[in-house]
């Protein structure tokens, strides 16, 4: 199944020219897309229908996991990924052309993932510089954009500096080269997007909840079910189960597609341990 379909409806983290946006835009070139300033209101609205997919941060190679999103999709929601897009991420210093000869700023605004992915270059150059977080990093752009009366400044892409009509006083202010962001396509059915560009390789994302009854070796007993199958994991990461102290549940990508014959075999023997798993879907990646 492609994404191309013009009547087809997609919410994003917004506004446009978020790194969100230009993600959905790689999948659903001709698609209606639909920005909310949210996170969980993207995956409500496709939850209740009022959208065909949502397009989410997931995970950044800086900072790590998105937990909004990740915990969203534990706790709240239940939807499949259908494809995962891959960005390289460029984070610039914007200035409303007013300010452009500005030497300190009352503030400097953007998505907190994207202050942290700046946190050098922040720290030696904007030292006393109060760091606002923001709901994305387009957001704070279009905010500095609105109001030149303020001396503030956004982190934000390229884009956003065109879109919102801002200067790039400082290009690629993010702390290391290799910055990348992970992006889940989610829907409430259970199918796969494709493309002739998507990645041959095929992931399945499963999220574990180990039996309660605090037994010692359960993540190595966990871990051996896909070790001795060959299944190999991409990721394994533990996020709070908000039961208690020390309860976690485990995300998993594996290397597979989840109805291949061993993948069922997992399935069987993690039930067998006395796992829970909630099931996110195979998908291919867009790059
Ligand atoms: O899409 C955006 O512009 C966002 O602000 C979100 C987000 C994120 O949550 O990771 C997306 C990509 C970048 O890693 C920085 C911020």
């Amino acid at each position: 199944m492609t994404g191309q379909a013009v009547d087809t409806r997609i919410s994003y983290l917004g506004p446009e020219a978020s790194f969100t946006h230009l993600a959905a835009t790689k999948v659903f070139p001709e698609g209606t897309l639909v920005p909310f300033t949210t996170i969980p209101e993207c995956i409500e609205a496709v939850a209740e229908g009022s959208v065909d997919y949502a397009v989410v941060p997931l995970e950044n190679a800086l900072e790590g996991s998105v937990p909004l999103t990740v915990d969203y999709l534990f706790h709240e929601a239940q939807l499949y990924v259908t494809a995962e897009v891959l960005s390289s991420i460029q984070q610039h210093l914007l200035v409303h052309p007013d300010n452009r000869n500005a030497e300190s700023f009352e503030a400097i605004y953007s998505h907190p993932h994207a202050l942290a992915q700046c946190h050098k270059f922040l720290f030696y150059t904007y030292k006393n510089t109060p760091l606002e977080q923001y709901s994305s990093t387009a957001a704070a752009a279009k905010m500095v954009a609105e109001l030149p009366e303020r001396n503030i400044a956004a982190i934000a892409n390229e884009f956003s500096a065109h879109k919102y009509g801002l200067d790039i006083l400082q290009r690629d202010i993010h702390d290391f080269h290799f910055n990348h962001t992970r992006f889940f396509v989610l829907s409430k059915s259970d199918h796969k997007l494709t493309d002739p560009t998507h990645d041959d390789q095929i992931k399945t994302t499963l999220m574990i909840t180990p039996p309660d009854d605090d037994r010692s070796g359960v993540l190595h007993q966990i871990l051996s079910v896909f070790a001795w199958r060959r299944l190999n994991l991409s990721k394994i990461e533990s996020r709070p189960l908000k039961t208690g102290l020390g309860d976690y549940f485990f995300i998993a990508d594996v290397l597979a597609d989840e109805k291949d014959a061993m993948m069922r075999g997992a399935f069987e023997e993690l039930a067998a341990l006395g796992c829970t798993v909630k099931t996110l879907g195979s998908y291919y990646t867009y790059k």
